[in-house]
């Protein structure tokens, strides 16, 4: 398996054939990757402090390499130590005018912080990232930063990337209201704000992953919400601080569906170390709970830099009921596993229903429509419309050629189910799970035979 997963490394695109791997043993990780959400938030906060300060256990994906590689054309050194990264900041208003253009990849989350984070510095940069990322909105963000004071072209279509940004310095207080249930509008704002004269109030429709809030607190700036209205003061500089990132739930959650759906009543039990806990992402955790899942938490202890982690544990079980998720907040706390919970509940007894959903058509793909045209190709049907997905329960997928479309989500969600198939499936596209789980393919070898295809 180190061979498939290191020549799945080396390549851009890839396809994989993946079936059952036989056995009823115990399932163990010792770790999963670091979180995304908090290492891009931690390495941005540091690049713009004053002094170094070390991201430890840094998600060394290629969304973490091209934050990484930007911030490098802004000035910042970056050094890596394993999976640690030591960041020299250049202080809230010190990055330095890029030579040339910059080109995020395929981040959504960079993208939105660093347009917030531009919004500050009076130089102006072109903003470009890949083929998937300019399909997806930038004027959550861009508007409201428009308003504060900076100067935003788009150069192609209105509301994407490629963009040419100008700011300024001071920004203008920001008080607004969220146009979307976006944990993301929410950070860039919250980032923005930092930059701005005086006080600004971001309403947030509802709450949303609250990582940002967690670490602008640990940076010592001034900041508190209360029912949903985070006010922010402005600030002329922070200290750069060590930054302790907590095993990614997102990543975990692979894992866990692999283990739920295995097709065999001799398994044990699966654990996995050191996941990230925070309360605004156990959605999917508790979807499985209601599901009849038997999951426990144990050693739960806060990082120093305020998130918590701990360890998962499951037993195995042989049916699941069906499940509803919904309202807003609920989907947030889950956004980024509803593809694999879709999977999971074609499976169990019943219809599930997962409703306000509608975020997802935002994501690297309309994932509505790429994760039920996906369970299509298994013969799994869902029934869907722009904010809601219907899941018949009990059905029987069989073996499948799929395209992941580019969607890291979709291409791992493929690959696990199937993991739980006696008859190899071919997933195709795979190179796009560089994007946040680059070792997913030596994970799944626990479940799975995994052939790279030539
Ligand atoms: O804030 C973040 O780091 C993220 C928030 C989510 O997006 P939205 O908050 O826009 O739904 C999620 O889908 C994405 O993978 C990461
Ligand atoms: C949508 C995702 O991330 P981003 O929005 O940062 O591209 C994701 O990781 O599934």
């Amino acid at each position: 398996m180190e061979s498939v997963q290191s020549k799945a490394s080396q390549s851009v695109t890839f396809d994989i054939s993946v079936r059952s791997k036989p056995g009823g043993q115990s399932f163990l990780f010792d770790s999963v990757p670091g979180d995304k959400s908090v290492s891009q938030r931690g390495i941005i906060l540091n690049a713009i402090g004053e002094g170094r300060g070390v991201v430890h256990n840094v998600l060394r994906s290629r969304d973490i390499e091209s934050c990484v590689a930007i911030l490098g054309q802004l000035g910042v050194e970056c050094i890596w130590d394993g999976d640690d990264l030591a960041v020299s900041g250049r202080g809230l208003r010190g990055l330095k005018p890029p030579e040339f253009e910059l080109d995020i990849g395929n981040t959504a989350t960079s993208a939105r912080l660093l347009l917030s984070v531009l919004a500050g510095h009076p130089f102006r940069v072109e903003l470009a990232g890949n083929r998937l990322l300019s399909t997806r909105p930038m004027e959550w963000v861009v508007d409201p930063l428009i308003r504060m004071g900076a100067r935003i072209d788009y150069l192609g279509n209105p509301g994407r990337l490629p963009l040419t940004i100008e700011g300024r310095a001071p920004l203008l207080p920001l008080d607004v209201e969220a146009t979307v249930a976006s944990a993301q509008e929410k950070s860039a704002m919250l980032f923005a704000a930092l930059y701005a004269e005086g006080t600004s109030h971001y309403r947030q429709l509802c709450q949303s992953r609250d990582h940002t809030e967690r670490l602008l607190r640990y940076f010592g700036i001034a900041i508190k919400t209360e029912e949903n209205v985070t006010s922010i003061q402005g600030t002329s500089s922070f200290a750069c601080l060590d930054v302790w990132v907590p095993g990614d739930i997102s990543s975990a959650a692979f894992m866990l569906a692999a283990y739920v759906i295995r097709n065999d009543e001799q398994r044990g039990e699966l654990a996995i170390r050191n996941v990230g806990v925070n309360p605004t992402r156990l959605g999917f955790f508790r979807a499985l709970r209601a599901m009849g899942l038997e999951l426990e938490l144990s050693g739960e202890h806060d990082l120093p830099s305020g998130e918590p982690q701990a360890d998962l544990h499951c037993s195995p079980r042989s049916s699941l009921k069906s499940v509803l998720v919904e309202g807003d907040e609920e989907v947030q706390s889950l956004i980024d596993e509803i593809p694999l919970l879709a999977a999971i509940c074609a499976l169990a007894e019943g219809t599930s229903v997962i409703r306000n959903c509608r975020e997802l058509k935002d994501k690297d793909t309309n994932r509505i429509e790429t994760t039920a045209r996906m369970l299509a190709a298994f013969g799994i049907q869902v029934d869907y419309n722009e904010d809601e997905m219907v899941i018949h329960g009990e059905q029987r997928p069989s073996a499948a050629v799929v395209d992941s479309c580019g969607d890291h989500r979709i291409a791992m969600t493929a690959a696990v189910l199937a993991s739980s198939l006696d008859e190899p499936s071919i997933i195709k596209n795979c190179g796009c799970i560089a994007v946040s789980y680059p070792n997913f393919l030596a994970d799944l070898a626990q479940f799975a035979e995994i052939e790279l295809l030539d």
